[in-house]
């Protein structure tokens, strides 16, 4: 018996849990409760899989807990660190309060300002997935790249089947273009080749999201990378037709090596807001040539002294690229106030009930008493 336990003890530990979430955890208030720290691996509509030091869990959230959230970016996510508490004698257990993010990929609910919802937290790398054929796109990855900066794990992106192109190597080189300080990988899950680049990022206890549209072969990269099958794909799906595929659904999974990969969604669903920090440095090349333009506010439209037209002439700067940059930067600030003036028509209808919200305290920092 003790054996086992030690064994689930260090099945925890692999689940990415170190020194900086044990100081984490410390900074909590201190509780009368037998908790322990727990790694959300699915999420359901009314429950979670959680990683106990006593193995999986199925778990909920206290009543307390759920009176003091006021977003849904105040639930756990996937990734996320908590606090629970075992029922006694079985299986299950209660969920108190979360560990402060370390990153966090945000889903904005369309219409609403203030309701968003984590897809993804506490990863230290997202894979962004763009297959090398029809679905090639450069602004698409832009805006996948907005979200990830934001997001605070760091960008890599990864180019799929590779075998389906004629040169991928000069698609390498758009996209480097396009994403400047971001590694560019191309890689064959089919033909098992480009495995080797991905090594620095698979570490025991490091945890990858991996992210991008349907079918650029998501699934089958993360049953590449296990080694095993751990995810149906879209090839098997057909096979199997009438819904047979009902394996338990997880979300984060731990790899033979000890690496954490998790499955977010496409960002069709993922709505950007208030992202100038990753439009920023999603665009940092152009951002640095602002810097030298004549004028601090400088539109880099017909100004004089405008080093970023002056790039663009000397060939230096694609003039498709700072099209890109000003057509999302409008859209950004068209979302912005699109969503600030539905807030306020939702605050006005809602009166009074908003005061609850204005006491809250922030996700992560629950009051235990
Ligand atoms: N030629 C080629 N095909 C691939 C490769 N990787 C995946 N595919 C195929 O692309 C299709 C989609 O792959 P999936 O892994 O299911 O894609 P996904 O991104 O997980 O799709 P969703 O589950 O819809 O998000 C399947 O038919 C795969 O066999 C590759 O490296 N080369
Ligand atoms: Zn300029």
């Amino acid at each position: 018996m003790k054996n086992r336990d030690t064994l689930l003890h260090q099945q925890h530990l692999a689940y990415g849990w170190n020194t900086d979430w044990n100081n984490k955890m410390e900074q909590m208030p201190t509780s009368s409760r037998p908790l322990v720290p727990a790694r959300v691996i699915a999420q359901h509509s009314h429950s979670y899989q959680i990683m106990t030091p006593g193995g999986e869990h199925t778990a909920t959230v206290t009543g307390k807990y759920e009176y003091n959230a006021t977003l849904k970016s105040d639930f756990p996510a996937v990734g996320d660190w908590v606090m629970a508490e075992k029922l006694p004698g079985e299986t299950r257990s209660v969920i108190h309060y979360l560990l402060p993010r370390q990153s966090a990929m945000v889903r904005k609910a369309a219409g609403s300002a203030v309701d968003d919802q984590i897809v993804g937290a506490n990863m230290d790398f997202l894979f962004i997935t763009n297959a090398l054929n029809q679905d090639f796109n450069v602004r698409k990855m832009e805006r996948y790249l907005i979200a990830a900066w934001e997001s605070g794990a760091a960008p890599v992106i990864l180019l799929t089947k590779a075998d389906l192109c004629e040169d991928p190597e000069a698609f390498a080189a758009r996209m480097e273009n396009a994403a400047p300080g971001v590694p560019v990988h191309l890689i064959s899950a089919l033909q098992d080749q480009g495995k080797e680049q991905l090594l620095p990022y698979l570490q025991p206890g490091k945890t990858i999201a991996v992210t991008g549209s349907s079918g650029v072969g998501k699934s089958t990269l993360l049953n590449w990378l296990a080694g095993e099958q751990v995810m149906d794909t879209q090839g098997i799906r057909e096979d199997d037709a009438r819904g047979r595929h009902t394996t338990t659904h997880r979300e984060l999974f731990l790899l033979p090596n000890g690496t954490l990969v998790m499955d977010t969604p496409g960002m069709r669903e993922l709505q950007l807001w208030d992202a100038h920090e990753g439009l920023e440095q999603t665009f940092s090349d152009i951002e640095e040539l602002a810097s030298n333009c004549r004028y601090r506010d400088c539109r880099h439209e017909f100004d004089p002294g405008c080093a970023v037209l002056q790039a663009i002439e000397d060939g230096t700067l694609e003039a498709k690229r700072l099209h890109n940059y000003k057509k999302t930067a409008r859209e950004l600030s068209h979302q912005v106030r699109k969503e600030n003036s539905l807030a306020k028509k939702a605050n006005k209808a809602a009166g009074s009930s908003t005061r609850k919200n204005q006491n809250r305290t922030k996700a992560g920092s629950w009051d235990m008493e």
